[in-house]
């Protein structure tokens, strides 16, 4: 493959007097998972929204195979968030509707994309249940009747059922119990590697970004201060940031 799947230069992003992105780089591969980690406020969640269209820099420019997502229109940006693009928010009820049942939550995503057989669109709904581990008599209830895991599950079949080509995670195993979490980090792993999906996910937990990702991004203060495959950034940290990351981790 030659070019990557989005690439991004030159970010910068103030609010006010806050510089929430700082001449931000980044680049992402088909097939890749990059973490981006960093301190509260570094502007990881800020670049996730400015990559994926959800907000608007400043300065810069984002490529999406080789399209300027900046220059495309409304409709545009649509349909890549659509067809092409996948959000995990951090919270499942920003990524869900919490008034439709767990099987029409995945099935509008497919009615979106012109798909109309009820049938069809149910044994989808099913089988996708079924791969993130959610039992299939529960296709007709609520996302309100489950628990935080389950409904973090959803929201992932919500967001793979139409096999985008990127997905972008906010902390997708923030706020959930830690045997939670690790489950749920197997099976992200799983379904990445299963459908050769680029990730660009954010978290504060470096052993998730170990265990998910081939390359680290580290942000501190709206820049990037390192970068680099994950054992290197994780084993051989070369700024002092990353540094002190990497060892308070460590004595944690
Ligand atoms: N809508 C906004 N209005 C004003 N300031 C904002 C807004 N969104 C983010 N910021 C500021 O931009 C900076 C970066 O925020 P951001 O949420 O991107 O950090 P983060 O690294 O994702 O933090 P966390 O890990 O706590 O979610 C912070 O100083 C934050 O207060």
């Amino acid at each position: 493959m030659s070019a990557p799947l989005m690439q991004a230069t030159g970010l910068t992003l103030n609010f006010g007097r806050i510089r929430a992105l700082d001449d931000v780089g980044i680049s992402i591969w088909p097939g890749e998972v990059v973490a981006i980690v960093g301190e509260s406020g570094s502007g990881k969640s800020t670049l996730l929204r400015v990559l994926s269209g959800q907000a608007q820099a400043d300065a810069g420019q984002v490529l999406y195979d080789g399209q300027d997502v900046g220059a495309m229109t409304e409709a545009g940006r649509r349909r890549l968030l659509r067809a092409e693009w996948g959000f995990v928010h951090q919270n499942p009820r920003d990524g869900l509707r919490m008034a439709v049942s767990a099987g029409g939550n995945i099935g509008e995503r497919l009615m979106a994309q012109g798909n109309c057989h009820y049938g069809n669109i149910r044994k989808s709904a099913a089988s996708w249940l079924q791969k993130v581990e959610i039992e299939v008599d529960r296709l007709d209830d609520l996302p309100r009747t489950f628990s935080g895991g389950m409904q973090q599950r959803l929201q992932i079949a919500r967001t793979l059922v139409t096999e985008p080509r990127l997905i972008f995670m906010d902390e997708p195993t923030g706020g959930l119990d830690v045997s939670v979490q690790a489950r749920l980090l197997d099976l992200i792993r799983a379904l990445v590697a299963e459908l050769g999906l680029a990730v660009l996910i954010v978290t504060h937990d470096i052993a998730a970004a170990r265990l998910l990702a081939h390359r680290i991004v580290v942000m501190r203060h709206g820049r990037v201060v390192e970068e680099g495959l994950t054992d290197r950034v994780l084993d051989d940290p070369q700024h002092p940031y990353t540094q002190l990351l990497v060892t308070s981790v460590l004595a944690a």
